[in-house]
């Protein structure tokens, strides 16, 4: 079993529900990498997305482009970052996430990427501009080092497409909530509780949802309809704000009152 499939057969067996949170890496410096992944961790996460900073996100809303301009600022580089996941695997044990454009990957050399992301303990990749006609350029180096490729789809997706995509992997299903970037928002869509539970029943794997979720009271409602969340912009502005109060309070969402006191 990969660190996925542990992590995910462990809330099944509790009944629980996923929590992702999502952070820049080198916002705050790089120095402060690993012990935001201890941090995130000992609040609760399943598993921690990282995020690679890269001068044209085309997915990311302004918190995040912030963010990136603010590690871009700080010389934060991709091997910089490898490096300090290779140090937090030592002591982190929830399955990692590097999340990066494929340009970073390309000028660092599809190969040389997927063998250092693998020495470094990383267990799976979100490639928002990658589609599944294209991902062959890096599945089969992936596959052979074990590593998942965290796939998306959106609310306009069709559902043939969805069932395609979910069947090729093993961790999760990324699931956008909006029709937009990245970032705090306070309605959904009308029909996304519907477009959940459609991808839930041809998904054979964990169904996520990201984009947009800043508040436990939408965390709660959301996973009704699926199997958990990922957070990004809602962390990204706590951490920066060193609102650490905050944050656990954010992340405690799933926990019983009783594990809280
Ligand atoms: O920030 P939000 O709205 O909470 O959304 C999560 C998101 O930030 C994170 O998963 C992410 C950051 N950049 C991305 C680009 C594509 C897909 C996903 C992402």
């Amino acid at each position: 079993m990969n660190r996925f499939e542990q992590a995910f057969s462990t809330l099944k067996e509790n009944k629980n529900k996923a929590f992702v949170p999502y952070i820049m890496a080198g916002d705050g410096g790089l120095d402060c990498l690993v012990d935001r992944l201890i941090l995130l961790e000992k609040y609760g996460a399943t598993a921690i997305e990282v995020g690679v900073p890269f001068s044209d996100p085309v997915a990311d809303g302004p918190t995040i482009q912030r963010a990136g301009i603010r590690a871009l600022e700080n010389g934060t580089t991709l091997k910089g970052i490898i490096a300090e996941i290779g140090k937090a695997r030592q002591v982190v044990s929830v399955p990692i996430l590097l999340m990066t454009y494929m340009n970073p990957i390309y000028s660092y050399g599809i190969n040389e990427f997927v063998k250092d992301i693998r020495l470094a303990g990383v267990d799976g990749c979100i490639i928002p501009d990658l589609p599944i006609e294209e991902e062959a350029i890096i599945t089969p180096q992936l596959e052979e080092a074990e590593i998942e490729l965290i796939r998306l789809v959106t609310l306009t997706t069709p559902m043939e497409r969805i069932k395609t995509i979910s069947s090729k992997g093993k961790g999760f299903l990324y699931t956008v909530t909006i029709k937009g970037i990245t970032g705090a928002r306070n309605e959904y869509d009308s029909e996304l509780n519907q477009f959940l539970m459609a991808v839930k029943e041809v998904s054979p794997i964990p169904v996520l949802a990201g984009f947009g979720i800043s508040s436990q009271d939408q965390i709660i409602d959301l996973t009704n309809y699926c199997d958990g969340v990922i957070v990004g912009s809602k962390i990204v502005e706590l951490l920066n704000s060193q609102n650490l109060l905050e944050l656990e309070k954010l992340m405690s969402v799933f926990k019983s009152k009783s594990e809280i006191v």
